[in-house]
């Protein structure tokens, strides 16, 4: 094959010798140009110096003329240390052992040490190092790396590069441990609230537990799983004395703008500085991260504006090491140096594409100036999507300033806010969400204080913002592997958050926690993309509530009519102290259930054993997925997983408690169970004798689309079956629908009515709805949040309040919401959760109407479609009926039922349902019949 790279000139005397360019003259020594070399025989610039710019176009033309990759190139760059290449002898090998003494590095150890004399002999060793460690090695190494990740989760999923530091969010500073009532909290609420922020349990209570994790890291331990609070049995001192002196700022920590990386930029990084002997290989990756936390790290967090530019942080790593003499440090940060410039320089440099026009929906200079910087960025080379060494400003953070660092165990500050109760959060986060759609995911700093368990009135959940009213508590960054956490403890008969250290923290070290935020949006979970660099960073730092961990038991025991069968026992059968029992242990008592009717009592029982049942599956779901990047879930890992999930779950039980409990408090609204089951002769009315009764309704429409065909024999058939109508309704409605079936196959498209009364006759509980005012709730006051949109983001405002504003700001419950509500509980961002209910229940709730299948859409149910929707029943009886077919399910008369949901009911509540036949055997049985 034709050599068509191009490389360039590399022994150290040709560093000093001026050159000129073949191809544009441009005049210059190797520090002051990166010098090519044309290398292929056939072209005229074969053997010729070549500028760093020519070499490439040249190049370029190559690749495009035979399609041949270019080798990769290697060039010196400008400080000029450890710039030799392989072939020119002398390696940075040994500039090192000829480098200052070190100082405040770890030896390395013995058994790294000692492996070059007994395996390969010290020369080879050397000779190894040369060629696997420096220059193009290491290069090499790191686009393979980069190539690998590429494809990878959670590598990929960054897409944008932001290099200016976030605006500021700026606070009022509220006095110690004080909690204000939140914006538009009425005063009634507001008692509420503060009176839930009184407990029983007794002063120094906490809920923080000295978690010791003995075999292996907490990562390790854990899995992906993010609430489980490790840190080797610290014990914390939550003496009075201590909690009145927080951290103080300016002396002991200090608020700034930080930057941090991707988990792609993090992996590039200790890819790079593997090149290093002393780094390299497995068994010198702690030396690596060690590079990137205690030396990378609290660099980057001192450079202000210019975070953005890893080159310049690892430049200023350099001429520290050079200054304390910490050799390895010194040779990671030059080979990271060579790296960068070989993979990112080459792309700084080029020219920037024209500028675009100005964006026209831009409200102020400042935006479209900030616009086009990100735009050139982006646009410049849709590569750099990827392969980049890049940087991103995470916003404000907390560091250490404390000279002497802090030890583990410390108070650092109460985490304080503005307080909600849950009902009314959530209308606040709708009221956002619909004012300002498509904004980009707005920094949190929202937390919950949770009530414990164990209190007499028991739990309750209260939403705490700090954005606008805090203290600095509130600004600390996420980590996955976090050196402080917040700890919820009682003082003086009252609740409160506070942040403690869990780690010695050093000085330059940046403060964080884990903020097992669980998200209810993949978008947002994909738009949340950790920047902690922490080595076993999860790549969000939000959990995502579609993963397998929340959805493995929920999908098999937990499914739309599961969850409705919850509803409907809830709304049947009696509260019973059994029930209050389990609630009472479980620590749902007063405070969540008063003023809740019944039935909404009964239903927290039922939806409370399930998080049981799914607390004692899920291990064993877990332990059998595959393995993730983390490796599989051991047993201690997904026992821990497990709790956390049933505690979420807990909390989304009472926080749908709360909204419940509004809607139905409101004046004049029903309160009676939400279901209603029908008496016999209702059924009988629904079914057989009523004027609308799916009989009548069936058979009308039968002899509507038959009479059209004159002389069909569809005609005489359902006359027949009319005629044969018994006058009373007191026959057994499941027995005469059966007659009927068998009778009624007058339809001429294949068995479409007899399938349709074949459902009809198989089901045995119907039920109908309560019928609920729509509840309207006053406008919520968001004006405090428009401050705080990131300036990229205002070219959203003018679409904002584009209706009715005081529309947009009300919560409107529909009088379905408490259904919607009941079924999704274990959710809390959908602003209807009724909306999806209509299609949720055709075809599993619902049955279709009866002139759906004497429509005219002939073709619609053939034998294919009918195999087909058995098929898909059979397999999953939850799943709602395919919209291609011609069934519809308007359900004027709003009754409820089918065997799907009778077989749902018989699964939960074995014992009630115990004389109802499996949906599979019935349908086997009448796939066999209507064969
Ligand atoms: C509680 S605030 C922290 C203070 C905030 N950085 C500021 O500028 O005021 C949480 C927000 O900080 C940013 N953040 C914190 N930790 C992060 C991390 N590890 N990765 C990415 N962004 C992070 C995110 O924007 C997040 O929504």
């Amino acid at each position: 094959m034709t050599e068509t790279a191009l490389v360039i000139a590399r022994t150290p005397a040709d560093k000093y010798r001026v050159r000129a360019c073949a191809q544009c003259d441009r005049k210059g020594d190797a520090l002051a140009i990166h010098w090519r070399r044309g290398h292929d025989p056939s072209s005229a610039l074969f053997g010729k110096d070549l500028c760093d710019k020519c070499g490439k176009a040249e190049s370029r033309r190559l690749v495009k003329e035979r399609g041949a990759v270019p080798r990769v190139v290697f060039r010196g760059t400008t400080d000029g240390a450890t710039r030799a290449p392989r072939a020119s002898g002398k390696t940075s090998g040994t500039r090192r052992r000829r480098a200052p003494a070190v100082g405040g590095e770890k030896t390395p150890p013995a058994k790294a040490r000692s492996r070059p004399e007994t395996k390969l002999g010290a020369k080879k060793a050397v000779r190894k190092a040369k060629t696997s460690h420096a220059g193009l090695g290491s290069i090499a190494v790191v686009r393979e790396k980069l190539r690998q990740l590429a494809t990878e989760e959670p590598y990929y999923a960054c897409e944008s590069w932001r290099r200016t530091p976030y605006d500021i969010t700026p606070y009022d500073v509220l006095p110690d441990g004080a909690y204000v009532a939140g914006v538009g909290v009425e005063d009634e609420d507001a008692k509420v609230l503060f009176d839930r922020l009184n407990t029983s349990v007794r002063d120094g209570w906490t809920d923080y537990v000295p978690v010791s994790v003995s075999d292996g890291t907490a990562a390790a331990a854990t899995g992906q799983q993010p609430s489980m609070k490790a840190h080797s049995g610290l014990e914390l001192d939550l003496s009075t004395e201590k909690l009145r002196t927080p951290l103080r700022l300016g002396v002991d920590v200090e608020e700034r703008s930080l930057w941090g990386m991707d988990c792609f930029t993090r992996e590039a990084i200790l890819a790079s500085i593997s090149g290093v002997t002393w780094y390299a290989g497995d068994e010198n990756r702690p030396r690596r991260v060690e590079y990137l936390q205690q030396r990378f790290l609290p660099k980057l967090h001192t450079l202000g504006a210019d975070g953005w530019d890893a080159s310049r942080v690892a430049q200023c790593v350099l001429d520290d090491a050079i200054k304390n003499g910490e050799k390895h440090t010194a040779m990671a940060s030059r080979a990271l140096l060579r790296v960068i410039a070989e993979c990112d320089d080459d792309y700084a440099r080029a020219p920037a594409p024209k500028k675009k026009k100005a964006n026209s929906t831009t409200t102020t200079g400042e935006v479209k100036a900030e616009d086009h910087t990100e735009e050139i960025v982006e646009s410049h080379d849709p590569r750099a999507r990827r392969e980049r060494f890049r940087i991103h400003p995470k916003g404000t953070g907390v560091v250490c300033i404390n000279p002497n660092g802090l030890k583990a165990g410390t108070f650092v500050n109460h985490y304080i806010g503005e307080i909600y109760s849950p009902w009314k959060w959530y209308e606040r986060q709708d009221a956002i969400k619909k004012c300002y759609p498509g904004m980009e995911l707005p920094s949190f700093f929202n937390i919950t204080l949770e009530r414990p368990p164990h209190d007499d009135r028991g739990r309750h959940v209260s939403f705490v913002e700090a954005m606008h009213k805090g203290c600095f508590a509130s600004r600390l960054s996420h980590s996955c592997e976090p050196n402080c956490q917040t700890v919820t403890f009682a003082k003086g008969g009252k609740l409160t958050l506070g942040m403690f250290t869990t780690q010695d923290i050093a000085y330059g070290e940046e403060m964080t926690w884990d903020y097992s935020c669980i998200t209810e949006s993949a978008e947002e979970y994909r738009t949340g993309f950790c920047l902690c660099s922490s080595p076993t960073c999860r790549g969000s730092f939000l959990t995502y509530s579609g993963s397998g961990a929340f959805t493995a038991v929920v999908n098999k025991k937990h499914a739309f009519l599961h969850r409705n069968a919850i509803l409907f026992k809830a709304s049947t059968s009696a509260l019973t102290n059994v029930d209050r029992k389990m609630l009472h242990d479980s620590g749902i008592r007063e405070c969540a259930l008063e003023h809740c009717p019944d039935w909404v009592v009964k239903w927290a029982a039922l939806t409370l054993e399930y998080i049981k049942l799914e607390e004692n599956e899920l291990p064993n779901e877990l332990m059998s997925l595959p393995a993730t990047r983390f490796g599989r879930y051991n047993e201690l890992g997904a026992k821990s997983e497990a709790t956390g999930v049933a505690a979420t779950r807990i909390t989304n039980l009472i926080v749908t408690l709360d909204k419940i409990r509004y809607v139905l408090t409101r004046s004049g609204q029903e309160r009676a169970p939400f279901f209603r089951v029908l008496t016999e002769s209702e059924v009988i009315e629904h079914l057989w004798s009523g004027d609308e009764s799916i009989l009548r309704r069936i058979l009308r429409s039968i002899l509507a689309g038959a009479g059209a065909k004159k002389g069909s024999n569809s005609v005489g058939k359902s006359r027949l079956v009319m005629a044969k109508m018994p006058k009373t309704g007191d026959a057994r409605v499941d027995a005469a629908m059966k007659a009927i079936q068998e009778r009624i196959d007058i339809d001429e498209r294949p068995k479409t009515a007899s399938d349709l009364l074949w459902f009809y006759a198989n089901t045995r509980n119907w039920f109908t709805h309560a019928k609920l005012d729509n509840v309207i709730s006053p406008a919520v006051n968001i004006d405090d949040v428009a401050s705080v949109i990131p300036t990229t983001q205002r070219k959203h405002i003018p679409n904002a309040f584009r209706g009715n504003r005081e529309a947009m700001l009300q919560k409107r419950y529909g009088a379905l919401y408490v259904w919607g509500q009941l079924v999704t509980w274990y959710k809390q961002t959908i602003y209807s959760p009724d909306s999806s209910l209509s299609a949720d229940r055709r075809g599993t709730l619902s049955l279709p109407d009866p002139e759906s299948c004497c429509s005219a859409a002939p073709s619609a149910y053939v034998n294919k479609e009918r195999k087909e929707l058995f098929k898909a029943l059979r397999k999953n009886k939850h799943q709602s009926w395919p919209t291609a077919t011609s069934w519809s399910f308007k359900n004027p008369a709003k009754v409820y039922g089918s065997p799907m949901f009778d077989d749902a009911l018989r699964e939960m509540y074995p014992k009630e349902y115990a004389s109802t036949t499996s949906f599979t055997t019935l349908l086997d049985k009448h796939e066999r019949q209507s064969m």
